[in-house]
């Protein structure tokens, strides 16, 4: 069986097939159509036929299917678990309790604060200005790997609701849970053309992001994609969003609660591989606890479930920065290779959780993402000092800092050159809160009121008293 295109809110079988693996095992676990020209050119005509109707329901009424496309996720979870679980290899317990749930999380929240978003109105001189707020209208959105389903929905969730139509592009890698939210749309019966799926590759996506009949795109993913997305949707000056990459630093103060700095870096260095671009792959330690801290991380590390990287190109970079590392005379604290189970998972991309210390700030695997299950320690003396390392990066998305300093926690968050700082914590996500990168790690802010204001264009009436 091949996985069809979902256009007008019908399957389309069109297009070459092409497998998709299992990262668990490397074996094809399924076939998708690669979507051409005429497929593309089709799902953007089923957006845009039923962009007026979708666009002259009232918000409310939006905000009625937001909640019963979370209904139909809850329905269809155990299939949106086994989808996302064989197209990533990612565990069962973080499908279950992340990567699925923040699907349904997505558009109930966005129901809401679409719902109760008030308008904003102005008196001058015997006149009020007040402004109503209309969709861009026909959204490409495009969405990377890592978490499929969780990226997707909190792209779709506040596109829809804000009276858009969407033509969505799954990465080619992890198609499986956009398929069956294709069917739970059809089951829910939501207007015709009001979500429509076209999978492939890259190329499928230039295909929308160049068709002049797409009015914004929404994007995550690398950042070399998005110098690649922002050139073509320049030619007709088209709103874009961009969720991109990072090289997250940490900032573990000598006052911090160690058991907490270790354990929170554990997680936010190895979760999902790695292959989380909100996860820390630069550790800056202040000195007195540094040896103390790599012996319990590099301890810890080695406890780590492995996970595997998406595609064997994948697992292959991140053992390229493994090697990398030590060309450059690095000390290897834990991993560093390929784990052997003697199983299954032979066949698979598996790389060891990796950590390691004593590279130049300069080195290229601490200056590039490497998106995968490895972080370099590094020591620091003075807090300005912590400041300037972590600010060197030419990303800036997320950054943790551990300590019991309250002064020092506020300090220093708010002088890190990131979208998102924890403090003892991480990955703790408030969706009305703004989300974003500075640097290469974005252009924009979604979350809240931010997604609102990029999924629909407001005007302002003024009218004489
Ligand atoms: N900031 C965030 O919220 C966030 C979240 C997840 C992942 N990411 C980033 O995504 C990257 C990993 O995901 P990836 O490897 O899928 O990224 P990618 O850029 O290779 O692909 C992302 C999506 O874009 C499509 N695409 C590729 N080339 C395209 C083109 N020229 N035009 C239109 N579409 C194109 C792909 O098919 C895929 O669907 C990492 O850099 C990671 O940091 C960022
Ligand atoms: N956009 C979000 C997460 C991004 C994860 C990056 O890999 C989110 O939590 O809403």
């Amino acid at each position: 069986m091949v996985l069809t295109h979902f256009i007008g809110g019908r399957p389309v079988a069109a297009g070459p097939g092409f497998p998709v693996h299992d990262p668990v095992t490397g074996l094809v676990v399924r076939h998708v159509h690669e979507a051409d020209p005429e497929v593309a050119d089709r799902a953007v005509r089923a957006a845009r036929e039923a962009a007026r109707d979708w666009a002259a329901m009232p918000v409310g009424e939006r905000a009625g299917w937001m909640r019963r496309l979370a209904e139909g996720i809850e329905e269809r979870f155990d299939d949106l678990v086994a989808a996302e679980i064989a197209d990533t290899g990612n565990p069962l317990d973080q499908t279950r309790t992340l990567d699925v749930p923040r699907g349904i999380a997505n558009f109930r929240a966005f129901a809401e604060m679409a719902a109760q978003r008030p308008e904003e109105a102005f008196h001058l001189s015997g006149t009020l200005s007040y402004t109503v707020r209309r969709p861009l209208g026909v959204v490409a959105v495009i969405v990377p790997w890592n978490l499929p389903f969780l990226l997707m929905t909190w792209k779709l969730a506040p596109a829809l609701v804000c009276g858009n139509t969407v033509v969505v592009k799954p990465s080619e890698h992890t198609p499986g849970s956009a398929a069956v939210f294709a069917e739970i749309c059809a089951g829910a019966g939501l207007p015709p053309g009001v979500v429509n799926i076209v999978f492939g590759h890259g190329s499928a996506g230039q295909l929308l992001v160049e068709h002049p009949d797409v009015d914004a795109v929404t994007f995550t993913g690398s950042t070399r994609t998005a110098a690649a997305i922002m050139r073509t949707a320049a030619q007709r000056v088209k709103p874009i969003s961009f969720e991109l990459g990072g090289k997250n630093a940490g900032l573990v103060f000598e006052d911090c609660d160690l058991d907490r700095a270790v354990e929170g870096t554990v997680r936010s260095a190895f979760t999902n591989g790695g292959q989380v671009c909100l996860c820390t792959e630069r550790m800056y330690v202040q000195r007195p606890i540094f040896e103390e801290f790599c012996a319990r991380l590099a301890a810890r590390a080695q406890e780590v479930e492995p996970q595997p990287m998406i595609s064997a190109a994948h697992r292959d970079k991140v053992l390229s920065y493994y090697a990398l590392a030590r060309s450059e005379g690095a000390k290897v604290l834990a991993g560093g290779g390929v784990p052997v189970f003697g199983d299954h998972r032979d066949g698979g991309y598996y790389v060891e959780p990796t950590v390691v210390a004593g590279l130049s700030e300069w080195s290229r695997f601490n200056r590039e993402e490497i998106f995968g299950p490895v972080c370099h320690v590094a020591p620091f003396d003075s807090e300005a000092e912590a400041l300037d390392l972590a600010n060197s990066s030419e990303y800036g998305l997320a950054a943790t800092v551990w300590t019991t300093s309250l002064d020092r926690a506020h300090r220093v968050a708010q002088r890190l050159e990131a979208g998102q700082v924890w403090v003892n914590t991480w990955d703790v996500r408030d969706l009305r809160a703004p989300f974003g990168g500075v640097k290469l790690s974005g252009i924009g802010r979604e979350g809240g009121t931010r997604s609102l204001d990029f999924y629909s264009e407001p005007t302002t009436i003024t009218i004489k008293l």
